[in-house]
């Protein structure tokens, strides 16, 4: 297959080594210098564009991608706020093809679904108050993570006693904390440390007086992602539309 890179930094590259052992060829690898490749032939010619970029720009990638009539995996997080109903709508209505998820890797997948078992029997525990805490590298430009966010939203799904998350507090690289963990009956605090060169953690906690139950991912490096990413690709080459990790994976 075809693959197009778009951002060349730590997943682009990690995306690559997999994307080459699994046979794949890379035809294009766009950059913060070199734009103009988007309407290049090399470009147009991928099967299939995987982009890891960052929240600010994420949104204008996919426009152009789908300008390029080139379908698109993307992992990048951030950017789901400002512009996540019109591009849902552009490939449920529009005709163009987007593979987006928070977390390409496995482990995440079924810690999600452990997450959302878990949201459920709490129903039936009202003593347990639930929080979330993510922990990344100090490069990274969003809090909480989008991975937090989809547990979070997990979370909403299935426990009736809270309808929304709020942000708890955020921990900068210095140790400085700011913000906090109060909140509302009805909301739960997700909370954001910002440390070395962590590849991610995530640790979903339900404390009662007597006793705590926390679950945690904890990436180990970035590999996970990046076969996932490529794993994505490989799906969206051979489908179309909106498509997200229950279509890769099911529990
Ligand atoms: N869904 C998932 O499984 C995962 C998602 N992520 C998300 O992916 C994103 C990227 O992560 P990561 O690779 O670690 O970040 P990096 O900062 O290491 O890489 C991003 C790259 O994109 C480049 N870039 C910036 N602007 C553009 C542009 N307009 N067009 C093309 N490339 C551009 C950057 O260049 P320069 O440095 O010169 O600005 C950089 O090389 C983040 O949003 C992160 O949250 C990360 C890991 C897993
Ligand atoms: O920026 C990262 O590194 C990561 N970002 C994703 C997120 O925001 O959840 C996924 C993973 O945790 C690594």
């Amino acid at each position: 297959m075809k693959i197009a890179l778009i951002g060349y930094g730590k997943m682009g590259k990690e995306i690559e080594k997999v994307a080459v052992a699994r046979g794949h060829e890379i035809v294009s690898i766009i950059d913060v210098d070199n734009q103009d490749d988007f309407n290049s032939e090399a470009f147009k010619s991928a099967d299939v564009a995987i982009e890891f970029t960052n929240p600010m720009v994420a949104y204008d990638n996919y426009m152009k991608t789908f300008a390029a009539g080139v379908k698109l995996v993307s992992g990048s997080t951030g950017w789901m706020d400002k512009h996540g109903d019109e591009v849902k709508e552009l490939c449920t209505k529009g005709g163009k093809t987007l593979f987006w998820s928070s977390n390409f890797s496995l482990g995440v997948a079924i810690f999600s679904a452990v997450n959302k078992y878990l949201a459920k029997i709490m129903n039936n525990f009202p003593a347990y108050e639930v929080s979330m805490t993510e922990t990344h590298h100090i490069h990274k430009l969003d809090a909480p993570s989008g991975t937090a966010i989809t547990l979070a939203e997990g979370i909403l799904e299935n426990m009736n006693s809270k309808s929304k998350w709020v942000k708890g507090t955020l921990t900068a690289p210095d140790g400085t904390v700011s913000g906090s963990t109060e909140c509302a009956e009805n909301e739960f605090p997700v909370s954001s440390i910002r440390e070395g060169e962590v590849f991610g953690i995530h640790t979903i906690r339900y404390d009662s007086e007597a006793d705590s139950i926390s679950i945690t991912h904890d990436a180990k490096n970035r590999k996970g992602f990046a076969l996932g990413a490529v794993l994505a690709a490989e799906y969206t080459s051979r489908h179309e539309g909106l498509l997200g990790m229950s279509d890769l994976f099911q529990f």
